[in-house]
């Protein structure tokens, strides 16, 4: 494959798309950035500390927002509003870096953390348009802030402390999830043994042809719950009859966006869903989100943690999260992968049918 652009901020300038980045037909956005849906829940986390009868009824809507989307917004989080504007204000000034700025983090060749263009996953056969900063942030043993950008000034540190306080919503909404699942309240963070934080900073530049592309293909998240902080712009979509139809997910100022991935998807039997969703773009405006993944520790085990009375396991043998994690991502790239030999197969058939064509033609001038 072509070596991609080294930085999106080039290619936003042209007037067309560069074919790399252009999706199939039945991948592309069906609604647009903002058409905004209330569909998802906005919950607020008020009084989520009293046991009892405000706990209890913002159990029973998440408890709803999971059986239906696998996805919900909370309010009243307990998290400074000030962090969070210094946090996307820094991640913005740090995209409008000069290119070679942000390649001093450059993430290719398997670096854990940094700055990347398009995807995570090397090797995708369309390319998403977005420029990515991640940060692996638990275990803190495991941190090399070698990788964290050091420009802007202050990112650093308020990075530390975003990550720290999001670690602490994350925990107190693995709670509330256990109860949801009408178990104890450790219950999901035992199975989660010491929780991993990875954050992933996604700025998707104004694009020139945003109806053929996407910012972030259809996925779900791989671990417990993902935490996701995203700007006034819109974007974010979900869809839960397999991509047929799309919402655009309202954004709500100060709220983070809570989706469930696979893990906690496996955790509840699949009672609870693990949200499908993408990121659209647009050409009128450059688009920021903030992903706080909460994933289990590498070798815990995936296992469904309840299962009622005549249902089945729907995890065919425990394995650890890193199998799963593994299995997950290569299935992703092998699925693009197979979509595009069959696209290139059915290109060259087309090839071949129009080069048959031709002598037919010459045969119509015949009996002409
Ligand atoms: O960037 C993402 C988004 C997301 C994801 C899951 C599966 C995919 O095939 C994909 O392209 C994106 O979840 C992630 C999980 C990670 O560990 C790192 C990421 O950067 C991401
Ligand atoms: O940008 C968004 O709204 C979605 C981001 C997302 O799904 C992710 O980072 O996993
Ligand atoms: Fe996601």
């Amino acid at each position: 494959m072509a070596p991609i652009a080294t930085t999106l901020t080039s290619l936003a300038e042209e007037n067309y798309l560069h074919k790399k980045f252009i999706r199939d037909e039945d991948e592309r956005p069906k609604v647009a950035y903002n058409k905004f849906s209330d569909d998802i829940p906005v919950i607020s986390l008020d009084g989520i500390e009293k046991t009892g009868g405000d706990r209890a009824e913002i159990c029973r809507k998440i408890v709803a927002a999971c059986e239906e989307w696998g996805i919900f917004q909370v309010v009243d989080h307990g998290i400074d509003l000030k962090l969070i504007g210094d946090m996307t204000r820094l991640a913005r000034e740090f995209f409008a870096l000069p290119a070679e700025e942000k390649l001093r983090f450059d993430m290719s060749g398997g670096k854990k953390g940094g700055f990347t263009v398009s995807s995570h996953l090397q090797g995708e056969a369309v390319q998403d348009w977005r420029e990515i900063v991640t940060y692996f942030s638990y275990p803190i043993k495991a941190r090399d802030y070698s990788r964290w950008p050091d420009k802007p000034e202050d990112w650093r540190a308020v990075t530390e402390s975003y990550s720290e306080q999001l670690m602490k919503l994350g925990s107190s909404l693995l709670e509330v999830l256990s109860e949801a699942m009408g178990l104890e309240k450790d219950a999901l963070s035992k199975a989660c043994l010491d929780m991993d934080q990875k954050l992933v900073v996604n700025f998707y530049p104004k694009c020139p042809q945003p109806d053929l592309t996407l910012g972030l293909k259809r996925h779900t998240d791989p671990g417990t719950i993902t935490i996701l902080l995203q700007d006034q712009v819109g974007g974010l979509q979900a869809t839960r009859d397999g991509g047929k139809t799309w919402i655009t997910v309202q954004p709500v100022e100060g709220a983070f966006v809570v989706n469930l991935g696979d893990h906690g998807h496996y955790l509840s039997n699949g009672r609870f869903k693990n949200a499908d969703h993408q990121a659209v773009v647009n050409s009128n405006y450059s688009r920021l989100s903030i992903a706080t993944f909460q994933n289990p520790a590498p070798d815990a085990t995936v296992y469904p943690l309840k299962i009622k009375e005549g249902e089945k396991s729907i995890v065919e043998e425990p394995i650890t999260f890193s199998e799963m994690y593994k299995r997950k991502m290569s299935n992703d790239l092998e699925r693009s992968r197979l979509k595009k030999l069959a696209n290139d197969k059915k290109l060259k058939e087309e090839d071949f049918n129009k080069s048959k064509f031709i002598p037919c033609k010459s045969f119509e001038e015949i009996q002409a």
